[in-house]
């Protein structure tokens, strides 16, 4: 029986996937946890932990070297909520440009004026005229799943649209329409762009990207929409450029003390994934991938772990160890089991950057003693007796 803590509520649609081996608890020692943004960063790790699934894209709300040196695989779900956070990124850019927010704040005032309102909607209406987007060049930052909807959206809403993502993947360029531009530096496309939008994950290269540096190279009254996380932005400098108008408006789903005090700022309470279809489709994807690590040992979507698919064990037995990317790990794994006269029917081994993965299907029974053998072996991590 696997033992499965959500640390945020989880669309049922995925939970309900769990078969009877699987049971949801509260307590401490689980096997697998499932969440979303819940921060993790200050929990202790127990040691009867095996996977982490984040019903979601960011994972810096994760530990991720804690769980990688656990032998912890950390799955995500990748594109499961771009769609969601691509439709609001767009009302995102319609916020940006009209004074929206502001016009329906005003109108909620002209309550109990009768008569008037209509006479008084004509009046005060040029007080919150704002330019269409149609014309106007849009910067995305990250063509990444979100990066790449938004870009293909506003483009046929009538956008110039750059992108700039030096490690953009196959399956992005693919999916870009030809019409957008492609950016050789950051600079050069904040230099054109009349909207930015950032949409690259919180990582050290990336945690406050947009500096005054940057915003230096922007153009004036220039609008920034920030989907992504908040530490992307360093916010003292952008307040500057917020105060003398050089930054028009920062649109954010990211608020916090100092941006809900800023002039010119929309904050949004972190929506983006908040539709129940991103819900569902994050939920059912971290589920199904979780489910497939605990009963097969095939690790699909993680980001600290490589993939690895041998399907549903056939054979006597399969064991999975998790251990460092570093020279005789396979002999030192497939001696030890040589050495208890245990036969190999399949293998796989992979690595990703530090960390690497071997799952062995083989023809006997796995007792306890290989276990600790392969235990034993400097550099291994965690080893689990999947069949
Ligand atoms: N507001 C919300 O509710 C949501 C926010 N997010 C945020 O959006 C981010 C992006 O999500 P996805 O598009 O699904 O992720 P993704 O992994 O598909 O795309 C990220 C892209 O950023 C690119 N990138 C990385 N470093 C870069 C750099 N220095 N300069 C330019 N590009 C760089 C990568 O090559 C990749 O193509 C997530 O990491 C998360 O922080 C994601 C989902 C929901
Ligand atoms: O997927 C992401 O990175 C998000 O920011 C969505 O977060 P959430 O699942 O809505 O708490």
């Amino acid at each position: 029986m696997f033992k499965i803590k959500t640390l945020n509520k989880i669309a049922a649609e995925g939970l309900n996937l769990m078969e009877d081996n699987y049971q949801l608890v509260d307590e401490e020692n689980v096997d697998g946890i499932l969440l979303r943004s819940y921060k993790m960063h200050d929990m202790d790790l127990p040691d009867t932990l095996d996977a982490v699934g984040r019903a979601g894209a960011g994972v810096n709300n994760i530990p991720i070297d804690k769980c990688s040196e656990k032998g912890v695989v950390v799955f995500n779900t990748p594109g499961a909520n771009a769609n969601g956070v691509k439709e609001l990124v767009i009302a995102g850019l319609l916020l940006a440009s009209r004074d929206i927010v502001g016009a329906v704040k005003w109108a909620d005032t002209l309550c109990e004026k009768g008569d008037e309102v209509p006479k008084m909607v004509e009046a005060g209406k040029s007080n919150f005229a704002g330019p269409e987007i149609k014309g106007k060049t849009l910067g995305v930052i990250g063509l990444g799943a979100i990066g790449v909807l938004v870009a293909n959206v506003a483009k046929s809403l009538g956008m110039k649209v750059l992108g700039y993502d030096p490690f953009i993947s196959i399956d992005s360029a693919w999916n870009l329409s030809r019409s957008i531009r492609k950016s050789d530096s950051l600079e050069d496309l904040l230099a054109q762009a009349d909207y930015v939008t950032l949409h690259v994950p919180l990582i050290d290269a990336t945690k406050g990207m947009i500096n005054k540096e940057k915003i230096e190279c922007m153009k004036d009254q220039v609008r920034i929409l920030n989907f992504s996380r908040a530490g992307l932005c360093h916010e003292d400098d952008l307040a500057e450029a917020l105060a003398s108008g050089k930054v028009a408006r920062y649109v954010t789903d990211f608020p916090n003390e100092k941006t809900l005090h800023m002039s010119n700022v929309i904050c949004i309470p972190h929506l983006g994934a908040s539709t129940p279809e991103s819900e569902v489709n994050c939920a059912v994807m971290a589920v199904r991938q979780l489910m497939d690590y605990m009963d097969n040992g095939n690790i699909t979507n993680s980001v600290n772990y490589p993939a690895c698919d041998m399907g549903v064990c056939h054979a006597t037995g399969r064991i999975a160890v998790n251990h460092k990317n570093v020279p005789y790990m396979v002999s030192n794994i497939t001696k030890a089991l040589a050495d208890k006269n245990i036969n190999i029917a399949d293998m796989i081994n992979k690595s990703k950057k530090d960390w690497a993965y071997t799952l062995i299907d083989v023809e006997s029974t796995i007792t306890d003693d290989i276990v600790n053998e392969l235990k034993a072996i400097e550099g291994v991590v965690k080893v689990r007796v999947i069949k």
